[in-house]
């Protein structure tokens, strides 16, 4: 709920903030820095508002690790009154003026940030002494004292264009942040070692045109797709689910054209363009607050897929099938990648992520949980590469031999693996619908454990 606040609240919060800098001030005898956000008119917080500050902290957060600086102390607060964060820091005042006078001016974002430097006597830097101009108007592009003095814009406009800024430099973050993460994602399934008959640093598994750097090409090359899917579910968030999906297809057309592109003509990530695509969209169409939120990033998956799999598979027939997918469906009534999206990944939500999440608590490394998350998911999914590389009746077999497996070891070590994987190549076999859901599983925990930034 946004909450106006009067003159009185400002004066009072103006105040306490003095007295707080001079307090530490007292405390440190160092130069700090009080971060504020310039709004304009009575409401001073908003989710908005937040994460817009959230975002300055981190940028704040980025240069102390350039210039190598821990401060000695920080805070932050959110109050009605607005935002404040508060480092006292063992530095050249100038030189801290000088980076935060970098982020004040790189960005629009920028702009709507105060960062102002005290001096341990208490006294400002001002952006004069290191020859900067005064800080621009939002609106004109003027000085900003002589239009805030004369009050040549009016407090509408003002407002309108901050909430566009901090509106896009959300978006923007959001929709950089599911891409990143999902490339990732695709990265740390590749790199996850021994998996058996997959691509990994061990070697190229059941497969002869492909190794771990093929994987890379492909995953790199698929960062501007990912970001087009998070950009897609954005912008059409209001609109029903199903029309976001609708909107990926043809992304999903010219991505697999870019991985091949990538690959020489290699199918590293068919299934993943079509799934992590659809996990992006969904980041794209729910607040971040809801990332943190692997069932309800799930549901969204689900919303947007609702009818998928009665839609893609109605017309065809024993005799016009042409994929593996649909072939399988006619056989055997298996829905494949569609099911798995049209469920909301039940396999990653309910098999993949528990034993991802169980295996680091016990401080086991990466390629052992994700070992142990592959293994669980392969027993506990109907990957349709192992079906179509052998039979259904050697799939089911498998899986029944993994459930027992792994109840007796649900994180089997190196040695365990790599043996599993030597008898997967000597039988051909790719578990390639579960490396994708393994993804996936790296990618639910990133973004519930990572995506919620600090507001
Ligand atoms: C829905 C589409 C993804 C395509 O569906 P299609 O019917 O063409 O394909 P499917 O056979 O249904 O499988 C697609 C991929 O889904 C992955 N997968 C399999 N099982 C599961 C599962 N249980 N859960 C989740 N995901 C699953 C799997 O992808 C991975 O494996 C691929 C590598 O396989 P591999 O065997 O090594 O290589 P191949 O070249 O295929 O065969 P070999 O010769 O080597 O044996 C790799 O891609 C992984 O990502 C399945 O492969 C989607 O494309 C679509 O919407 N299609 C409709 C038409 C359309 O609009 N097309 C768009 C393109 S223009
Ligand atoms: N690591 C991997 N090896 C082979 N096929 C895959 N499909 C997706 N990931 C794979």
């Amino acid at each position: 709920m946004e909450t106006t606040v009067s003159l009185v609240q400002m004066l009072d919060a103006r105040e306490r903030r003095v007295r707080h800098q001079q307090e530490l001030l007292a405390r440190y005898h160092k130069p700090l820095i009080c971060f504020t956000m310039n709004i304009c008119g009575p409401v001073k917080d908003s989710p908005l508002i937040r994460r817009g500050f959230g975002r300055g902290r981190q940028l704040l957060r980025q240069q102390f690790l350039r210039a190598k600086l821990t401060p000695l102390y920080q805070d932050a607060v959110r109050e009605v009154t607005g935002c404040e964060a508060f480092y006292v820091l063992d530095a050249d005042p100038l030189t801290i003026k000088k980076f935060t006078t970098d982020i004040e001016d790189a960005t629009p974002l920028g702009r709507l940030f105060d960062m102002d430097v005290i001096r341990p006597d208490g006294l400002k830097v001002d952006r004069e002494e290191l020859n900067l101009e005064g800080r621009r108007c939002l609106i004109c592009g003027g000085p900003a004292k002589v239009c805030s003095s004369r009050r040549i814009h009016t407090v509408a406009e003002l407002q309108e264009k901050t909430t566009e800024i901090l509106t896009a430099a959300r978006d923007a973050q959001d929709i950089a942040d599911a891409a990143r993460l999902a490339v990732r994602a695709l990265l740390y399934e590749v790199t996850t070692t021994p998996k058996p008959g997959l691509v990994d640093r061990r070697n190229s598994g059941s497969h002869r045109d492909m190794d771990v750097f093929t994987f890379m090409d492909s995953a790199a090359a698929l960062y501007p797709y990912f970001e087009a899917c998070a950009r897609t579910g954005r912008e059409t968030a209001e609109q029903p689910a199903p029309e976001t999906f609708a909107a990926l297809r043809p992304l999903g057309c010219e991505a697999e054209g870019e991985m091949l592109d990538a690959t020489g003509g290699v199918n590293t990530h068919k299934g993943a363009v079509f799934s992590v695509g659809i996990v992006c969209a969904a980041l794209g169409r729910l607040d971040r607050s809801l990332w943190a939120d692997a069932a309800r990033v799930l549901a969204e998956v689900s919303a947007m897929t609702a009818g998928l799999t009665e839609k893609d598979f109605a017309g065809v027939t024993a005799e016009n099938a042409a994929t593996v997918g649909q072939k399988l469906y006619i056989r055997y009534g298996i829905t494949g990648v569609r099911g798995q999206v049209e469920a909301g990944l039940p396999t990653v939500l309910n098999v993949g992520l528990p034993v991802l999440e169980e295996g680091l608590a016990k401080g086991y490394d990466f390629d052992r949980v994700g070992g142990g998350a592959l293994l669980a998911i392969l027993a506990n999914s109907t990957d349709t590469n192992i079906i179509a590389r052998s039979s259904r009746e050697r799939q089911l077999a498998l899986t029944e031999e993994l459930k027992a497996l792994l109840a007796q070891t649900p994180y089997p070590d190196k040695d365990a693996l790599a043996a599993l994987d030597d008898r997967f190549i000597a039988e051909n076999l790719s578990p390639g619908g579960s490396a994708d859901l393994l993804a996936l599983t790296w990618l639910l925990h990133f973004v519930t454990t990572e995506g919620n930034i600090d507001e």
